[in-house]
């Protein structure tokens, strides 16, 4: 197959809700679905065939928390694939997850209640674990698997001839202040999932200097505050189903409430349709839904320093140096 679009965890959420935008939009795209649990990709691909049966759907075993699965998924994309036009690095996790009650409310009676609403500033914290290959497990998900198997990619992204996008799906969560390069998988604070997204937001910027010259260009969205499985792992999803009247009121005062799958997805599909060379590396996108429901997508800036960006790539480079040298187990598919 000469051109494909890999599209990491789909078989729930905005990933699902993508792959199915994105087989409206153009029923005839090679999708390859990257998933951790063969057995619900396999029940998702016959979902998306039973609605696009002339589409071309394909899956790959990939659990981006361990390198082995990472290296193995790479090597078998490798062999299918000549190129990919577009990348969707979007699975993500937020585990054992504790809201701030406390700050809810106090936060709900200050000038500063829709900030907080739309960015969960000071509402949240997580307990992070360690994962087999010895890394911060928030860390490795949301960001450093990604960024080894866009590495281990390079041959099928980069070609000038025919560019290739990385569509990262990042948050309003992350936060420069989560961040430090000192720790930056975030083993010594409680705020792993907006440290792990402030990073992604560093490694798209410094992605976009390297490989720009060679046809590969990244780019950030925010969903928005969508119902998922994520969001059931915060607060029980019988608990967001009383919610949902504030949360339509909620939608007069902010525009990040898109709540539906569907609706988070709106950024991911709009840069689908843009140039890559026309996107400014600096520039977020959001998903935005409006009181009435309607979609759009807003560009905002990047709380981002392009110096502090590319200090941080090195540390991944060098991270990565390390932890392939470490692994000498055979790679075998599971
Ligand atoms: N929901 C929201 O409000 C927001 C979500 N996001 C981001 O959107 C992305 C999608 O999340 P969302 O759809 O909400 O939540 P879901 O939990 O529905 O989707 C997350 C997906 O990531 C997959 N995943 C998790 N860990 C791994 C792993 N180690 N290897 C492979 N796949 C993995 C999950 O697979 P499995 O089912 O096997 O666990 C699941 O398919 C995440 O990056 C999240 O941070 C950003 C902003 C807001
Ligand atoms: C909505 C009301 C009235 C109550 C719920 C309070 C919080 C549980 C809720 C408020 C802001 C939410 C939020 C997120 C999770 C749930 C909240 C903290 C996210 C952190 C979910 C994942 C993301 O990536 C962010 C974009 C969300 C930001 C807002």
């Amino acid at each position: 197959v000469d051109s494909a679009l890999l599209s990491l965890a789909c078989y729930s959420g905005i990933g699902f809700a993508l792959c199915k935008r994105l087989l409206q939009e153009d029923a005839g795209v090679q999708l390859c679905l990257a998933c951790r649990n063969m057995q619900k990709a396999t029940a998702t691909k016959a979902m998306l065939l039973a609605a696009h049966p002339s589409a071309q759907v394909s899956l790959v075993h990939l659990d981006v928390s361990s390198l082995e699965s990472i290296l193995w998924a790479a090597s078998e994309i490798q062999h299918r694939f000549q190129h990919l036009d577009y990348l969707f690095l979007n699975a993500g996790i937020m585990p054992n997850t504790h809201v701030n009650f406390k700050a809810l409310i106090s936060g709900l009676f200050s000038g500063e209640a829709v900030h907080m609403l739309s960015t969960a500033e000071g509402l949240l914290t997580q307990e992070d674990s360690v994962t087999s290959d010895g890394l911060q497990e928030v860390f490795e998900t949301n960001l450093f698997g990604h960024f080894i198997l866009i590495r281990q990619l390079e041959p099928l992204l980069c070609r000038l001839e025919k560019p290739s996008q990385l569509i990262w799906t990042s948050s309003s969560n992350a936060r420069k202040s989560a961040f430090s390069l000192m720790d930056y998988q975030h083993s010594k604070g409680k705020e792993s999932y907006s440290s792990s997204k402030y990073a992604t937001d560093l490694a798209s910027v410094a992605l976009n200097k390297h490989f720009n010259k060679q046809g590969l260009y990244s780019s950030v969205v925010c969903p928005g505050l969508v119902m998922t499985n994520l969001t059931y792992g915060i607060l029980p999803s019988f608990f967001w189903k009383l919610l949902m009247p504030v949360m339509w009121i909620i939608r007069f005062f902010t525009n990040t409430y898109t709540l539906t799958p569907y609706n988070g997805a709106e950024a991911q599909v709009w840069l689908v349709r843009q140039k890559p060379e026309s996107l400014d590396a600096l520039t977020k996108y959001h998903s935005c839904t409006s009181p009435l429901g309607g979609n759009y997508v807003e560009s905002r800036k990047m709380d981002v320093d392009e110096e502090i960006a590319e200090r941080f790539y090195q540390k991944l480079l060098e991270l990565e140096k390390q932890v392939l040298a470490r692994l000498t187990v055979p790679l075998s598919p599971k």
